[in-house]
């Protein structure tokens, strides 16, 4: 069968000098828009294939996941020291003892146990918020991590000096500039591109930190607090909603969420469009516009095939790395209308939206679906809800009175995973009504 379509490559090396080391999540966007719904690139040895459509993701990462639950090695995360942790594993025994039990540990009904911690940190969190509101990002940081400290280990973060805080910071820095596909070949040192090898060894004794203690995707809630700050116009209808069902004498509790469908449709939302102006350096390939929407995580996390496939007739070559293009998927205008605009009311049945899908890409596929989406869901929904009811939020506004939109991008940490990094993110809170008095 022949190989996916693609575009024209260079002897031996492929495709590599035209994958970027930085936004290639917007690359492989513009790849899907340019050849279909499966792409062949080729780095060096190594074949990558791109999926477009979530169709294409469920039929093989579902469907086939017999054949194509492997991770491909990322040196990046060899070096640092976390290549047996679950994330990373290759397919095969050792994951799946490790899959299980955090599988278990964060099953849907499991997860509901630590609805108590979830809900007591969303109080804290605006409590805090209210006392220095110019220190959002950092509070929201604390916010995640002080679930998944709390959840895992009964460590409670009671103060913005807590040496966990400061681990789960310095491995989020840590993993900036961390895995191109480039890093899932092994590469002499001094060949261009392989200066994460260096870098990996200069940061590895914070991942040996983290070590200690394990801590999932933190960020999330961070990249889910600035739309809406970006649009908050969105929030004038979910506070209406809290309003109705909660009413303004008491705080939201996960028993409300049921009967709040837009606040359910706003996280929605935010799930599938993340604003961000990309760095991508190879601008050729991205598409004018200078706001970029993305999902939170938006290429996935790649998998490995174990045999050769033959997927609507093209041949997926055994060993390729196979990446879900959540961008791609979260983008697709013949799923989203106005793909790029910010409109939560796009998920309502008719008449008030168009009833689309939630985009549930932004989790990935198959045997390695994040198994922590339950606790990451409630997450980000109890804190929303909590802020949405006791603050308004708006943009921070500079010293000519302009507003500041605040800028957001992702680190170039490549198909393995991405890790957003905010530069000088701004926003105003305004309090709406006396929060609760049980600040930790
Ligand atoms: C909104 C927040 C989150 C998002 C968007 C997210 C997204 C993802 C994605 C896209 C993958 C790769 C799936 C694939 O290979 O197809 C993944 C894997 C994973 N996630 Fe999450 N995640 C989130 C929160 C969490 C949380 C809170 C935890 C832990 C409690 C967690 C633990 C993991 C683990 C352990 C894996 C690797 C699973 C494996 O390789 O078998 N994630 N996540």
């Amino acid at each position: 069968a022949p190989l996916p379509p693609g575009p024209p490559a260079e002897p031996i090396i492929g495709h590599l000098r035209m994958i970027p080391p930085n936004g290639q999540d917007v690359f492989f966007y513009e790849m899907g828009k340019r050849y279909g719904d499966v792409v062949y690139l080729k780095a060096l040895n190594r074949t990558l294939i791109i999926l477009n459509t979530v169709e294409a993701a469920t039929d093989l990462f579902d469907k086939r996941s017999t054949n194509y639950s492997d991770r491909p090695k990322i040196p990046f995360f060899e070096l640092v020291g976390l290549g047996n942790s679950l994330p990373f594993l290759e397919y095969g025994r050792e994951w799946r003892a490790q899959r299980k039990m955090v599988q278990n540990f964060f099953s849907k009904d499991k997860t509901k146990q630590h609805r108590p911690i979830q809900t007591r940190e969303a109080r804290v969190l605006v409590q805090n918020l209210l006392a220095k509101p110019e220190e959002y990002d950092k509070l929201i940081m604390r916010y995640g991590t002080a679930v998944i400290m709390d959840v895992g280990y009964g460590h409670r973060v009671v103060s913005n000096d807590d040496p966990y805080l400061k681990v789960v910071g310095d491995v989020s820095r840590a993993s900036n500039g961390s895995a191109p596909p480039g890093g899932t070949i092994h590469l002499p040192s001094w060949f261009p591109g392989t200066f994460h090898a260096e870098y990996a060894r200069s940061v590895r004794p914070v991942f040996d930190k983290l070590k200690q203690y394990p801590v999932a995707q933190v960020e999330e809630a961070m990249v889910r607090a600035t739309p809406m700050v970006l649009f908050p116009e969105y929030q004038t209808v979910a506070q209406k909603e809290l309003d109705t069902v909660v009413g303004t004498d008491r705080l939201p509790e996960f028993y409300d969420r049921e009967r709040l469908p837009y606040l359910e449709c706003l996280l929605q939302e935010v799930m599938r469009y993340v604003t961000l102006q990309n760095d991508c350096k190879e601008k050729s390939l991205m598409s004018s516009r200078w706001n970029q929407a993305a999902p939170t995580d938006p290429s996935g996390a790649a998998h490995g095939v174990q045999e050769d496939d033959i997927y609507n007739g093209m041949l997926i070559p055994k060993g390729s790395i196979v990446v879900a293009n959540i961008r791609g998927m979260t983008l697709d205008e013949r799923v989203y209308k106005d793909p790029f605009k910010f409109d939560p009311t796009r998920y309502m049945p008719a008449p008030e939206g168009r009833g689309e899908p939630w985009p549930t890409a932004a989790f990935g596929f198959g045997r390695r679906i994040c198994p922590g989406r339950f606790l990451a869901n409630d997450n980000v929904w109890i804190a929303m809800a909590t802020i949405l009811s006791t603050f308004t939020i708006s943009k921070a506004i500079d010293t000519s009175g302009k507003p500041i939109i605040p800028e957001v991008s992702y680190a170039p940490v490549g198909v393995a995973s991405s890790i957003p990094v905010y530069y000088g993110a701004s926003q105003r809170l305004s309090p709406i009504s006396s929060p609760a008095d049980d600040r930790e």
